[in-house]
Parts: C-alpha cells; structure tokens; sequence
C-alpha cells in the first residue's frame, strides 16, 4: 500500500530555485578540487538569489508596515466614529444636554446608588415667544437656557431636554434642603438671565422638584417632580415647587 502523502510533499516549494542554489554551493563548499571558475558560477547564482530575497524581504516588510498603519488609522478612525455615534444616540442636537433616553439610564443608576433630587423646569409662555420673536428666536432662548444651566451647575452634571422646551437636571444629594436650595438658584439664574435680540423680555422658568431616597424608581422620581411643576405653573409661574408626601 502507499504511504501517506506528507504535508510537505502536497505544500509546493517557494524557494526551489535558491534550495538548488545552495545545494550547489554546499557542494562545491565540500569539494575541495572545485575549479576557481566553478566555485564563481555557484558564487554568483548564489549571489543573485541572496539578493532577489534581500529585496523581496524589504518590500514585503514595508508592505507589512503599511498595512498595520492602514489598519491603525482605520482603528482610530472607527474608535471616533462609534463616539459620534454614542454622541448623538444619547444628545440633543440643538443644546448637546442629554436626550430623554439618556437623562433615564443616568437618573436610573444615580437612583440605584443612593439619594437624587430631579429637577424638572419649563420655559413660561413660551408659545409667546415663539410668536412674538419667531421660531428661531425661541430655539436661542431654548439653548440659552441649557447654556445657563450648564455655566452654573458645571459641564458634569447631567442636564437634559426632555421635551420642547422642558428641561431636567439630575442632582444626586442626601439634602433635601441642598435639592431645594439648587432648584431655586436654577429657577432665580436662568429668569436673570439676559437675552440676545430680537428677546426683549425676561425669560422665566418653573420648576418642580423630587427628592428621592435610593431604590425610587425613576418614573416615580418623575412623575413626582412633574407634579410640582405643573402646581409651580399653576401657581403663577417663575417659581419652584416641591412634591411632598401627603
Ligand atoms: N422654537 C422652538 N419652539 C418649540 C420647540 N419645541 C416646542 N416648542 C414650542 O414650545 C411651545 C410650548 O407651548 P405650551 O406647551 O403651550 O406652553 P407655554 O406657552 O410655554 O406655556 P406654559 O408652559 O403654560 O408656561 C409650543 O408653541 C411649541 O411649538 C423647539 O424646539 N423650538
């Protein structure tokens, strides 16, 4: 029966021509009556094929260097591709605040972690601003109002547009009183706040508040501080309220 074929037989040999090339000069190196004129023939076959793979060696080299630095600069390229994409699945395009999915999970893991007031504030009679100014007065005013916040609570917190011109801030704190101090210092900054034109007025804020021990659910933490606000609203506007338990 015939024996197995070997890898190596099946595998064709990249290197026959230099393999026979230094089986020749191994041989004429063993041969000690080789002629000078034979012993520089296998000298110079060897020679141009030492050379050939010198030059081979480099190109393929360069090409491998190449190719890891292609493949490197489409790494960084992907990495700043999948931040933009993070960016906008988790933004708001007019202000860059968190969008609405994002002000959850962030409310959601600061609930889960310990106490967190949310403060949720909507720009007053906005509608009349929109018709006074126009449209693209009001979306100064919306990002004014994001500007405004972000000056004076820092870039770190986590502020959000909700809605059209709805507006939460998440505050994680064991104070109830610390919640209600930064609720009002919001709703007094932003209604001093001065506008571009064409804005003549005063643009005011209401803002209502939850403070939430650890465990809250974030709907519940919600729903409480928009119970507030819409009772700010009720009462007058440009004013905070808190929901207090009954
Ligand atoms: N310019 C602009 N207006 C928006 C945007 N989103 C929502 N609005 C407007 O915001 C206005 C909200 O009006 P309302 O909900 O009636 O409330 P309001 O006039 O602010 O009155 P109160 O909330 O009761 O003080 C509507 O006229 C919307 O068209 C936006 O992205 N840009």
């Amino acid at each position: 029966m015939r024996a197995a074929i070997s890898e190596a037989e099946l595998e064709p040999d990249l290197f026959t021509v230099e393999a026979a090339a230094l089986a020749a000069a191994r041989r004429m190196h063993a041969d000690g009556h080789a002629s000078g004129e034979a012993q520089r023939r296998v000298l110079g076959e060897l020679i141009v094929h030492y050379e050939r793979l010198m030059r081979e060696t480099r190109r393929l080299i360069g090409r491998s260097d190449r190719a890891e630095r292609d493949m490197h600069l489409l790494n960084r390229q992907l990495q700043t591709l999948a931040g933009q994409l993070e960016y906008r699945a988790t933004h708001d395009p007019l202000t860059g605040a968190l969008n609405r999915g994002a002000v959850i999970d962030h409310a959601s893991r600061c609930l889960a972690q310990g106490d967190m007031a949310l403060i949720v504030l909507d720009i007053d009679l906005f509608k009349q601003v929109n018709d006074d100014f126009g449209h693209p007065a009001g979306d100064g005013v919306i990002q004014a109002v994001v500007d405004c916040l972000k000056e004076l609570l820092g870039q770190e917190t986590a502020i959000g547009r909700v809605g059209g011109e709805e507006f939460s801030v998440v505050w994680p704190t064991s104070s109830r009183d610390d919640a209600a101090a930064i609720a009002q210092r919001i709703c007094d900054t932003v209604g001093r706040q001065r506008h571009a034109a064409p804005i003549t007025r005063a643009i005011t804020v209401s803002v209502g508040l939850s403070w939430n021990r650890a465990g809250t659910a974030f709907e519940t933490a919600y729903s409480h501080a928009d119970q507030a606000l819409y009772q700010a609203k009720r009462e007058g506007r440009n004013c905070v309220r808190q929901w207090l338990e009954s």
